[in-house]
């Protein structure tokens, strides 16, 4: 249904978006995720026809989008602040879109209700948008992008100013009624609990090129680089010399995967598989901290060699601060990253990295 091909925004001296090849096919629900500044909303603007390219192609059903101006183009828009006209209620701003393309009003009124039943506000057609949570403001605005029935549809940060809590709740809401809509989407977002939630696909950026592309679980099990890893909130990561099978690091000898090339990489060890183990045999550490998460705790491990660990453990399991403890490393948790030039985007991060398993 998208297909970008080549494309390239420049401000200035300043390369926001770099060469970008990305498709997303009908039904399909793809997550932009990067950190700030990594060109996500330039992609967006982009493919909605409110940023010129300075290179490359927009094609939508495989038509060029050259010159085609945003209103024509298509796709419906939900920003981050949401913009609900405050002077109309919530019926008024459902109907916007469809008053713009001259739905008649006895079409209009039916399908305004329907929407609000599908995003769960019921009858709130009167209601005033100032007198709206949160939550139910990002519903209207989701319905008000839903309303002329667009081919695609782009979110930027779309549960971007709401608490934990609810962003948890309306992403799985969110999920559910793209499916039952197929509707297409591609969604910008920084946070990557709301992405991998949400997403068939996720693609992660780094100054305006893609890092990686894939599954969320397979770009969680298998990050593609360093970047990507330290993206997704991976530090135990570090520098590795692969021969004969295992992994010489400043942690000791790892397992890694048949077929690992030999040479210098980085090693990056799950904080799942850092394993307690009684005093002997393995990495002796010192606990330097202990965070609780729900019924797990995560350790911060002072290695008498080697950076810092994270440990994943059972709350019943968890060692005091300041315990001296050992700790071996589970092969299967063990992520091979390949090489990444040095300050550079990675020329063959789409390739699927080695993974331990
Ligand atoms: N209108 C503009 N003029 C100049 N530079 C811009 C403009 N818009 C974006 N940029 C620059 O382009 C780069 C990409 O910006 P963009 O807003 O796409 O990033 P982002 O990933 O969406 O960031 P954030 O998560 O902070 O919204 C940044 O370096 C930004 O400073």
């Amino acid at each position: 249904m998208l297909r970008l091909e080549g494309a390239a925004v420049r401000f200035g001296a300043r390369t926001a978006l770099d060469a970008v090849d990305l498709t997303v096919a009908a039904h399909e629900i793809v997550c932009v995720l990067g950190p700030s500044g990594s060109g996500k909303s330039t992609l967006l603007r982009a493919v909605a026809g409110l940023q010129p390219l300075d290179a490359g192609r927009v094609l939508l059903d495989g038509a060029d989008q050259a010159g085609v101006p945003a209103h024509r183009r298509g796709v419906g828009l939900m920003f981050q602040d949401h913009q609900l006209f405050p002077q109309r209620d919530v019926g008024g701003n459902v109907a916007f879109g469809l008053r713009m393309h001259k739905v008649p009003r006895d079409r209009r009124e039916p399908a305004v209700a329907a929407l609000l039943d599908l995003v769960g506000l019921p009858g709130a057609q009167r209601r005033a948008v100032a007198e709206l949570s949160g939550g139910e403001q990002q519903r209207v605005a989701l319905a008000r992008a839903l309303a002329p029935e667009p081919r695609l549809v782009m979110l930027d940060e779309p549960l971007g100013q709401l608490d934990r809590s609810l962003r948890d709740r309306l992403v799985v809401e969110l999920r559910r009624l793209f499916g039952q809509l197929g509707t297409t989407v591609l969604a910008v977002t920084h946070d990557q609990a709301e992405a991998f939630a949400l997403a068939d696909r996720v693609v992660v950026m780094r100054e305006g090129r893609i890092a990686q592309s894939g599954p969320p679980l397979d770009v969680w099990q298998r990050p593609a680089s360093e970047f990507v890893a330290r993206f997704l909130g991976f530090d135990n990561i570090t520098e590795a010399t692969v021969a004969a099978g295992h992994a010489v690091t400043a942690w000791g000898s790892l397992p890694v995967p048949d077929g690992t090339p030999e040479g210098p990489c980085h090693i990056l060890v799950r904080p799942a598989g850092v394993l307690l183990r009684p005093p002997g045999d393995g990495l002796p550490c010192e606990v330097t901290g202990r965070t609780f998460r729900g019924g797990r705790v995560a350790l911060l491990l002072h290695p008498d060699r080697g950076p810092a660990l994270e440990a994943e453990c059972a709350l019943r399991d968890a060692p005091a601060e300041g315990a001296r403890v050992t700790v071996a490393f589970a092969a299967e948790d063990v992520v091979v990253l390949p090489g990444e030039p040095a300050g550079s985007a990675e020329p063959d991060a789409m390739e699927a990295p080695t993974a331990g398993r």
